[in-house]
């Protein structure tokens, strides 16, 4: 016989492939598909099907075994002859030869004749009882080498074929690695189910990207150190510690699963790491996942079977620590769940607002409902107020009471609690109300707070009854708070303006905290830290704050306020002096807001919604509308256009309602102001302001306030409702059923009868198709009369107030200002 395979004498023998075993298909041995099912990656995908698997038992097989057995396990040249394959050139390009020879699952125990077959390229011959295949070393050209599941006990027990990548020697009886520094071209070698103890000898094998020692017996991880290995798997072993890992700065896959490691820390520099499968380990503590969790790539991490999984939130937590995770625990991590990671263990301030908001939403609608009618949601005029926020000890206070002590007609101090004793100096009362941490906790639970937030350990709250005092003297309500106040205030009905104070000096600003020598220096870490949050939130969301004002000076930051101050007001002093400095009251003059001069003042009384300009007039006269809404225009922000489609939608949906088309939220705030607000009442009130309007000194303002702050319209602006004066039955819409039987109303809401508005409804439809909106001005309307009189708009605005609240509204009789003095006035007077 010859003793190569080329084509010329195989063309004798006339067979090619065997045809039970398909070359290049995936490993599948049946008895290792138990112990790798879970294993996400095969490393290793062989070149052979095991011939048990499918088509081995045809009769042409069985004809083969028994010559096997006839032939002692001995593989003869006759069997070689139907197991080559792959006919193609040789490697020197000179002959034609067959490339591949696959002998899996014959008995063989003698392979020696293979020796001869030295162009072979790929040699397969799993499953069979093999204990020598030194006759690899005459295949020189030999790049693949299956010889798994045999009974070798030599490790690599021949010459190296130069060229050799991948070789597998699974399911053997090696046990010691010695050193394969000749084979530098491998690439793929798999060695599980041997009896090795330690990893050695591949110190020079500068091609090795796939190892895979599972089930072995290996207990420390060494000998593996610069090798350019992407896909390590040692599962099965006896492994305690992740160690003599970090110079493997290519492993993207590692399979550590079934040992006995507790800890991940080891692997926190491999930052090409992908995957990562620790099943049934002794990992039980969730803090472990920080020592990966500054691997970017990492996106599947397997932790089945350690204790961990019974930690709480277990599953939640480690999705936060690991946020680039896809699949955890062979499960693909989903987008709700990242979600509800980062919103419990790191939520964005919006949602700690949110929750808060909520919190105290439910508190309050738990108690007696109370209207803090002076600062009804409204809105094309809704309750002025000023935030001044900035981080701690900015200077923000000060200026606060300052502008307060200034403005003393437009502005009063809006005093929030704290748990926080009083600073030398401090008053209770003035600069907070000073409270015991269960008085605080009880006012939460009464639903006394508007918003609430800790700092530095102590509560700070901003109650619903300190904005209204302050509304109540029908002056706006200045407050100062920290950012988490900010957001908190956003969720509420009110609309106030928001001035950020911020340090532009960090190092000036921690010493200003140091001098005051009230906090420890963790306290003035965390403080001047947040300089950088509230920058990066005023970076990133234009228009969250109205005003930035640099406050590393005092005086310079307040003589800025002022003037952001003057100008919401529409206000600018007599002489252009600036007393920014003084503490004294500035003598305030209108503006030029509009070059054109309003209309003459009616003897009629004013109304709220011009109250705020000073001069009387009469909403009813339409210069005079003309002249409001102008003037209106120019301090009103620029809406964007998802306010305007907001209010669009509004508009569309209190039409839809005057036509009978939604019996809704619309519908049933129209019947209530029929059932409560009878229409000769109602233009009564009109007329006589005093009775109507929240933002006024009333007549009956003693009256008992029972009844809530519209709740609903914190929770949804787009549900709005007209608010109908307390002395026609004070009813908020969502004022609550406890408001409404105290009242003897029926506050069953059923749908709109369109009929049972009668004459008005056509009015109201006139109106409709006219343009107009209920809600708009319109001192002639005698059904929203009591809405309109009070403040001629709806709750729910998201328009920002005009500043100044009414002048006219001071309850406390208090040193009157000086009369603002209107230019067209002045002019007049000139030209008298
Ligand atoms: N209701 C509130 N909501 C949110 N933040 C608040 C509230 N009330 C006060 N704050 C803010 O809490 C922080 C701590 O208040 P505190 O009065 O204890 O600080 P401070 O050292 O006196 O500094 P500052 O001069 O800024 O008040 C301040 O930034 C303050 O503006």
């Amino acid at each position: 016989m010859s003793s190569t395979s080329t084509i010329s004498n195989l063309q004798d023998i006339g067979k090619q492939t065997s045809p039970q075993y398909s070359s290049g298909s995936p490993t599948c041995y049946p008895h290792e598909s138990v112990t790798q099912e879970t294993t996400d990656a095969q490393p290793f995908p062989a070149a052979v099907h095991h011939p048990c698997a499918d088509t081995f038992s045809t009769s042409e097989e069985e004809k083969e075994e028994k010559t096997m057995e006839k032939n002692d396990g001995v593989l003869t040249e006759e069997e070689v002859s139907s197991c080559l394959s792959n006919l193609g050139h040789s490697a020197t390009g000179l002959e034609h030869v067959y490339q591949f020879l696959s002998a899996p699952g014959r008995n063989l125990n003698n392979v020696s004749i293979l020796c001869n077959y030295v162009h072979l390229q790929k040699l397969e011959l799993p499953y069979n009882k093999i204990k020598d295949v030194s006759c690899v070393s005459h295949m020189p050209y030999l790049i693949i080498l299956d010889a798994s599941h045999n009974q070798l006990t030599d490790f690599f027990g021949f010459q190296p074929p130069k060229n050799l990548k991948e070789v597998n020697f699974s399911h053997n009886q090696m046990s010691v690695m010695t050193h394969l520094s000749a084979y530098s071209s491998l690439s793929k070698l798999n060695l599980d189910y041997n009896c090795f103890s330690e990893i050695g000898g591949l110190l020079h094998c500068a091609s090795l990207t796939h190892l895979s020692l599972a089930h072995n017996k290996i207990s420390c991880i060494r000998g593996l150190d610069n090798l350019p290995i992407k896909d390590l798997c040692l599962r099965g072993n006896q492994i305690e510690k992740i160690e003599n890992v970090e110079t493997l700065r290519t492993l993207q896959v590692l399979d550590l699963s079934l040992n006995r490691i507790s800890s991940l820390s080891g692997l926190q520099n491999l930052h090409l790491l992908g995957s990562i499968n620790l099943e049934s380990n002794l990992i039980s503590e969730i803090k472990e996942a920080t020592h990966i969790h500054d691997l970017c790539l990492l996106r599947e991490l397997n932790l089945q079977r350690n204790l961990v999984q019974e930690q709480l939130d277990y599953r939640l937590a480690v999705i936060f620590l690991l946020q680039h995770l896809t699949g955890l625990d062979q499960e693909k991590v989903t987008v709700e769940e990242k979600v509800s990671a980062v919103n419990k263990y790191d939520p964005p301030l919006e949602v700690v607002a949110a929750r808060e908001h909520m919190s105290h939403m439910v508190y309050q609608l738990m108690q007696p409902q109370v209207i803090y009618d002076s600062t009804l949601p409204s809105l094309d005029s809704p309750y002025p107020m000023l935030v001044l926020t900035g981080p701690q000890a900015c200077g923000k206070r000060e200026l606060a009471h300052k502008l307060c002590r200034e403005f003393n007609d437009f502005f009063g101090y809006g005093t929030c609690h704290t748990t926080r004793g009083p600073y030398f100096g401090e008053e209770d009362g003035s600069d907070y109300h000073f409270v015991t941490e269960e008085d605080f906790q009880n006012m939460i639970h009464m639903g006394k707070f508007l918003q609430t937030m800790q700092y530095a350990g102590h509560w700070y709250g901003l109650s619903r009854e300190a904005i209204e005092d302050v509304a109540r003297e029908g002056l706006a309500c200045c407050v100062h708070m920290e950012l988490e106040g900010v957001f908190s205030l956003k969720n509420s009905h009110f609309e106030p303006r928001y001035v950020l104070m911020i340090p532009t000096d960090k190092e000036q600003y921690g010493r200003r905290l140091r001098t005051r020598a009230l906090y420890t220096q963790t306290q003035i870490d965390t403080a001047v830290a947040r300089v950088d949050t509230y920058v990066l939130i005023n970076r990133e969301r234009p228009g969250f704050f109205d005003n930035v004002i640099p406050c590393d000076e005092p005086v310079e930051a307040y003589r800025t306020l002022r003037q952001v101050v003057k100008d919401y007001l529409g206000v600018e002093e007599q002489g252009g002096e600036d007393q920014s400095t003084t503490d004294t009251p500035t003598e305030l003059k209108r503006d030029s807001l509009v070059d054109e001069a309003p209309p003459a003042p009616s003897t009629r009384p004013e109304t709220v919604f011009m109250s705020c300009s000073a001069p009387d007039m009469d909403p009813s006269d339409h210069n005079c509308r003309k002249y409001y809404n102008k003037v209106q225009a120019q301090l009103t922000p620029q809406k964007t256009s998802a306010e305007m489609a907001s209010i669009h939608r509004r508009q569309q949906l209190v039409r839809e309602a005057l036509m009978g088309k939604s019996p809704k939220a619309y519908t049933q705030l129209f019947k209530r102001c029929v059932l409560t607000a009878p229409s000769s009442l109602a233009s009564q009130m009109q007329r006589d302001p005093t009775l109507s309007s929240p933002m006024m000194p009333r007549a009956s303002h003693d009256r008992q306030h029972n009844h809530s702050e519209n709740s609903s319209s914190d929770d949804s602006r787009a549900s709005s409702g007209l608010s109908i004066p307390s002395s026609a039955g004070a009813f908020s819409e969502t004022a609550g059923s406890a408001g409404c039987s105290e009242l003897g109303l029926d506050t069953t809401a059923e749908p709109l009868d369109v009929s049972s508005l009668g004459h008005n409804l056509d009015m109201l439809k006139d109106q409709v198709e006219s343009g107009h909106t209920p809600d708009a001005p319109r001192p002639g309307s005698e059904l929203l009369s009591p809405g309109a009189t009070a403040t001629m708009a709806r709750p729910g605005s998201n328009a920002k107030p005009i500043l100044p609240p009414i002048l006219s509204g001071r309850k406390t009789p208090g040193p009157s200002p000086k009369p603002q003095t209107l230019r067209h006035e002045r002019e007049g007077e000139g030209d008298e």
